[in-house]
């Protein structure tokens, strides 16, 4: 089974050289799998995920929410994948059964975005 959810967050950043500062929606898709509960049959409760996500959002300095992901020093250069890495490291610390994160920025039509499964070490040389 696997089992996800979406979430958005404003956010400001930056990609030098190749873009000044500026902001997104980013939309986040975190995927779950593993063994299943035998009474509710779910990887995960996304009731716990649900929560976790508005701790991680709220923290300061994350820039998760409204705020300027070039200021948190845990991503690096802001480009989609060191944020998708970010937050790959935040989830699966707290839910080992993560699987995938997804992370878009950008209308439908024009999106884009990427798909880590911890196949590699971040960008920032951290471990996966
Ligand atoms: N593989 C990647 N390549 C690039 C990335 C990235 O995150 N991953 N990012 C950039 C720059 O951010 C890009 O030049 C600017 O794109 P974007 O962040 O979308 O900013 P825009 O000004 O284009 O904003 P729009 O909302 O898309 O108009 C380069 N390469
Ligand atoms: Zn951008």
């Amino acid at each position: 089974m696997k089992t996800y959810c979406e979430f958005t967050f404003e956010a400001a950043h930056s990609v030098a050289p190749y873009s000044g500062l500026h902001g997104h929606t980013f939309i986040v898709k975190l995927t779950f799998g593993g063994p299943v509960d035998e009474v509710y049959g779910w990887p995960v409760n996304l009731y716990d995920v649900e929560n976790y996500i508005k701790e991680i959002k709220g923290e300061h300095g994350s820039g998760l929410d409204h705020g300027n992901l070039d200021l948190n020093t845990e991503i690096g250069i802001a480009s989609l994948e060191n944020v998708t890495t970010y937050i790959w490291r935040l989830v699966k610390a707290r839910f080992p059964n993560l699987e995938e994160v997804e992370l878009r920025r950008g209308m439908p039509g024009s999106t884009e975005g990427c798909i880590y499964r911890g196949e590699t070490a971040g960008a920032v040389g951290l471990a996966a």
